[in-house]
C-alpha cells in the first residue's frame, strides 16, 4: 500500500479537512501512527449521558443532524503544528444562549471553524438562555465543544447579578444558581425533573401517563443549609521544594473572565483556595478556618492530596455541666479548644451545641422531625437538615394505603434504609417497618436509632436491596415501600421482584430524576405487574439551593 494510501484510510472523510490539507508534514505522519479518538463510555444517566438527549434536543428544535454540529476529532488530535486546534479553539462573539442544561450551563449554536454549513454546539457555563456572550471555546468533543464565559454582552431577563452574595460566584459549581431569584432556581429544577422523564421515559410520555410536574418544594434555608462538606486539596510531585501550602477548597469551574472585580479571588488553579462555603452551616464554617490554620502549618506532612471531611454534629447540652465537658472530639480553634456553637432550642426547651467533626469514623448526631439520628460522619446521611421535616411528612404521607380504617394493619419496606431516616420518621401507626441496606454500618445504626427513639417496630436487613424479597411476610396490599437509591439507581432485578411481590404504594425518592426515569419507564412498562400501577405524582424538592440538584418524589399506586 502506497504512503498516499495509507494516510487516505486512517484520515477522516474528505469533507473534513485532512493533516495533509492543514501542511502537516506527509512523511512525519508517516512515520508515526494517528491518533484515533476513543470516546469514554458513560453511564446514559451521568452528567455527561444526559447532555447528549439535551444536545439532541437543541438539534431537533434547530432542525440541524448530528453530522451537521460534527468535529473533527482525528484533526485535533494529529494536529502538531497547533493550527487546526488554534482554529477550533478560538474567541466567539455575539453568542446567543437557547438552552440550560440539566447540570445548569448554557447551550449555544455557533458558526463551525471549517465548514459554513456546519454549526457547532458550545457549552457555556454561567451563561442563561436569551445572554448574548462572548466565548473561548477551549476544548473539542465530537458533537460539541466546551467553552469559557469572556463577557456578557446583553443580559437574560432571568440574570440578575445583584443576588450574588458569594466572592467566588463564576469560579465554583457550589453556587451555580447565585444569580437566580429563587422562585427562577425552583422552576428550572421543575423543568429538569420533566425533561428527565421526556428523555429516559419516553413510552410513559407517550402514552400520557407521567402526572404533571408539581411545583418544586423550596428550602427553608437557602443558604448555610449544608450539614456536610468536603474540601480538598493536591500536592505536586517535589512536596519539599513547596515553599506556600497549595490551595484548599472545591474545584474551580468556568474561569470567570467576565466577572472583572473577581478575577483573582481563589486563585486560578484546578482548585479554588476557599475561605468561605455560603452554603454551609456556621459550625462549619468554623471548621473550615480552623482547618485552613492547621494546614497552613501542617501541609508538608502530606505526601499526596487529600480530602478533609467537615461534619456537623449536634449534642443536647446538660445545663448542670460545663458545656465544654460535653463537647467530645471536635475541630479546634488556635487554642487547641473545641469550636461549638450554642443554640436555644425554644421548641423542645433544650440547649444545644453544634460542633464541628472531621474524623470520619467518629458519631455524629442530628435531630429529624423530633426523632435523634447517630451515624459515622463518613457515611450517607441526608445533607440539608431544614428541608427534611417536610421531606419525611411528605413521604409518610404518600405512604398511606387509602381507604384504610385505624384498625386495618399496615407495613412499610424502606428499600436503600441508610441509618433509617425515613424508616423511622414513617413508623407511628405503622404495624411493622423492614428495612434494607447494603452497609452493615449503617444497619447498625439504623437499629442503634429506632431503639434510641424507643421505636420497636422496625427491622432492618443487611444486603442487597432485593435480599428484602427472600424473606419478606408481610401481606401486600397492606404494604407501602420506600425507594431510595443511589445515584445509579436501582437495578432491573430489584425492580422486576418488587413488581413481582405488587406492594399497595410505592414512593421512589431521588437524587438523580435521570435514573428514576428510567427506572419507573421500565417498571410501569416492562415488568409483570408495572401496568396495575398508576404514576399518581412527581414533584422535586430543593435539598440544595444556589446549585443546580433537584431531589426527585415519584409516587405510584396500584389501581
Ligand atoms: C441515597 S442513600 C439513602 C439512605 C436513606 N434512605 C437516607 O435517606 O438516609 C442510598 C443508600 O443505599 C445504600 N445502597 C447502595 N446500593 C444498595 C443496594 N444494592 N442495596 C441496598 N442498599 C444499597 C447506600 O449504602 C445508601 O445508604
Amino acid at each position: 500500500m502506497s504512503e498516499e494510501a495509507k494516510v487516505h484510510e486512517i484520515a477522516p472523510s474528505t469533507k473534513r479537512p485532512l493533516p495533509s490539507q492543514m501542511g502537516l508534514n506527509a512523511q512525519r505522519v508517516k512515520k508515526q501512527k494517528l491518533k484515533k479518538y476513543k470516546a469514554k463510555k458513560v453511564d446514559a444517566t451521568s452528567p455527561l449521558g444526559v447532555l447528549q438527549f439535551e444536545i439532541d434536543d437543541l438539534l431537533r428544535s434547530n432542525a440541524l443532524t448530528r453530522e451537521e454540529v460534527e468535529n473533527d476529532m482525528k484533526a485535533i488530535l494529529n494536529d502538531k503544528t497547533d493550527e487546526i486546534k488554534n482554529k477550533y479553539h478560538r474567541e466567539v462573539s455575539d453568542v446567543r444562549i437557547l438552552k440550560l442544561t440539566s447540570s445548569g450551563d448554557g447551550l449555544a449554536l455557533i458558526e463551525h471553524p471549517f465548514e459554513d454549513k456546519k454549526k457547532q454546539v458550545a457549552i457555556i457555563p454561567f451563561g442563561l438562555p436569551d445572554d448574548v456572550v462572548k466565548i473561548k471555546v477551549y476544548k473539542t468533543h465530537p458533537h460539541y465543544v466546551e467553552s469559557d464565559l469572556l463577557d456578557v454582552i446583553s443580559k437574560s431577563p432571568m440574570r440578575r447579578d445583584d443576588l450574588i452574595r458569594d466572592k467566588y460566584f463564576g469560579k465554583s459549581s457550589g453556587d451555580q444558581y447565585e444569580f437566580l431569584t429563587y422562585e427562577d432556581q425552583l422552576s428550572i429544577k421543575r423543568v429538569t425533573v420533566a425533561n428527565a422523564y421526556k428523555y429516559f421515559a419516553p413510552r410513559l410520555i407517550a402514552n400520557n401517563m407521567v402526572p404533571k410536574v408539581g411545583t418544586t418544594v423550596a428550602s427553608p434555608l437557602q443558604y448555610h443549609y449544608r450539614t456536610k462538606i468536603t474540601p480538598h486539596f493536591d500536592m505536586p510531585k517535589k512536596v519539599s521544594q513547596l515553599q506556600v501550602r497549595p490551595p484548599l477548597g472545591f474545584g474551580q469551574k468556568g474561569r470567570p473572565k467576565w466577572r472583572k472585580d473577581t478575577l483573582e479571588v481563589g486563585g486560578n488553579g484546578p482548585i479554588l483556595d476557599i475561605e468561605e462555603c455560603k452554603l454551609a452551616t456556621d459550625i462549619l464554617n468554623i471548621g473550615l478556618t480552623n482547618e485552613r490554620r492547621r494546614f497552613e502549618h501542617e501541609f508538608t506532612k502530606y505526601k499526596k492530596g487529600a480530602t478533609i471531611l467537615l461534619r456537623e454534629n449536634t449534642i443536647i447540652l446538660d445545663p448542670s455541666k460545663p458545656t465544654e465537658e460535653q463537647l467530645g472530639e471536635g475541630s479546634t480553634n488556635a487554642e487547641g479548644r473545641v469550636s461549638y456553637i450554642e443554640i436555644n432550642d425554644t421548641e423542645h426547651n433544650v440547649k444545644l451545641a453544634k460542633t464541628c467533626v472531621t474524623n470520619t469514623r467518629q458519631i455524629v448526631t442530628e435531630y429529624i422531625d423530633g426523632y435523634i439520628f447517630q451515624f459515622s460522619a463518613g457515611e450517607f446521611f441526608q445533607n440539608n437538615n431544614s428541608i427534611l421535616p417536610i421531606v419525611t411528612k411528605y413521604v409518610r404521607e404518600n405512604l398511606q394505603i387509602p381507604n384504610s380504617k385505624p384498625e386495618d394493619p399496615n407495613y412499610l419496606v424502606d428499600a436503600y434504609c441508610g441509618s433509617g431516616l425515613f424508616s423511622i420518621c414513617s413508623s407511628k401507626g405503622v404495624s411493622k417497618v423492614i428495612g434494607v441496606e447494603i452497609s452493615a454500618d449503617s444497619v447498625s445504626f439504623a437499629e442503634k436509632n429506632a431503639k434510641s427513639n424507643g421505636i420497636k417496630n422496625c427491622k432492618f436487613i443487611v444486603g442487597k436491596a432485593e435480599k428484602l424479597f427472600e424473606s419478606i411476610d408481610t401481606p401486600n396490599e397492606r404494604t407501602s415501600v420506600i425507594l431510595d437509591p443511589p445515584r445509579k439507581g436501582c437495578d432491573e432485578v430489584f425492580l422486576k421482584q418488587l413488581s413481582d411481590y405488587y406492594p399497595a404504594r410505592i414512593v421512589y425518592i431521588s437524587c438523580n430524576v435521570h435514573s428514576q426515569a428510567r427506572d419507573l419507564e421500565y417498571f410501569l412498562n416492562d415488568t409483570k405487574n408495572g401496568k396495575d400501577y398508576k404514576f399518581e405524582s412527581l414533584r422535586g424538592f430543593d435539598f440544595f439551593p444556589q446549585t443546580h440538584h433537584v431531589e426527585s418524589v415519584a409516587v405510584l399506586s396500584r389501581v
